[in-house]
């Protein structure tokens, strides 16, 4: 498969009362087109820094972030963030926050599209719902698919369903992983969730604490659905764990 982001020994420091607090500190990775990868790092290593300058939100102070061979100055329109904090608009129904991202096509175009994405995650009969009349589990979906429904090739996603309980958190990484059977994208997921991560990566990559480099990867070479309760997913969960610091007895 080839390269779809590469990302070169990128570097970032910030200056915080006149003193240099230095958060990336010369990351290397590449990304195959189709490839999820997920990057689990301890709490505030600079991961979401991270997730802003691959997205190109952030520029880094040296190194280069580039998608497709090309070096990206900023956000590049084949890619679309989902994050934590979320971006569905209050005062537009589902259908409109779907149709919101979409410049080409006729109105009933649009309107065939939403519909389609809505159904995809699971929101069918909610088109003409306003975000106050649905779950935080909904909203998610909602984000999913206003995200999709632009067919970005690369999805970011920066601890999207941290805020979820877990039960729904579960529900929406199998929706996902259905999603990306069927419509393949190249994903980067941050997040601190070393299950979440063995559950739906190809590709683990443990950050060291702040400056963040990467200090191991893991590959999953595993069809799904998995079953993390099998060994070999215990065993790299531990591994990984391990390299977080944290050694369980
Ligand atoms: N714009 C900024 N200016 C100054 N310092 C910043 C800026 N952005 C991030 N930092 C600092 O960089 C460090 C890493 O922050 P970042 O949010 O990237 O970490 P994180 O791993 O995503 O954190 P968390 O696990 O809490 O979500 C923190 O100490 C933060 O205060």
């Amino acid at each position: 498969m080839d390269t779809k982001i590469s990302i070169d020994n990128i570097r970032k420091s910030f200056s915080r009362n006149g003193q240099r607090l230095d958060v990336v500190d010369g990351l290397t990775l590449e990304v195959r087109d189709g490839e999820f990868v997920a990057i689990v790092g301890p709490s505030g290593c600079g991961k979401s820094t991270i997730m802003k300058m691959i997205s190109g939100f952030e520029q880094p102070d040296t190194g280069a972030v580039r998608v497709d061979g090309q070096v990206a100055k900023g956000p590049s329109p084949k890619g679309i963030v989902i994050s934590q904090s979320g971006s569905v608009f209050p005062w537009l129904t589902v259908r409109e926050n779907l149709m919101f991202g979409l410049n080409q096509g006729t109105a009933a175009e649009k309107h065939r599209l939403a519909d389609h994405y809505a159904e995809m995650v699971g929101l069918k009969g909610f088109e003409h719902a306003y975000p106050r009349e649905l779950s935080g589990g909904m909203l998610k979906r909602v984000e999913i698919a206003r995200a999709l429904v632009v067919k970005p090739e690369i999805l970011y996603m920066d601890e999207p369903f941290s805020a979820l309980d877990a039960l729904m958190n579960l529900r929406i990484r199998d929706e996902l992983l259905r999603i990306l059977q069927e419509e393949r994208h190249t994903v980067i997921l941050i997040t601190h969730d070393v299950e979440e991560a063995l559950y739906l990566a190809d590709r683990i990559m443990v950050l060291s604490p702040r400056p963040a480099k990467i200090q191991r990867s893991f590959a999953i070479d595993a069809a799904h659905p998995r079953k993390l309760s099998e060994p070999r997913f215990q065993e790299m969960k531990d591994a990984i764990l391990a390299e977080l610091g944290l050694t369980l007895r």
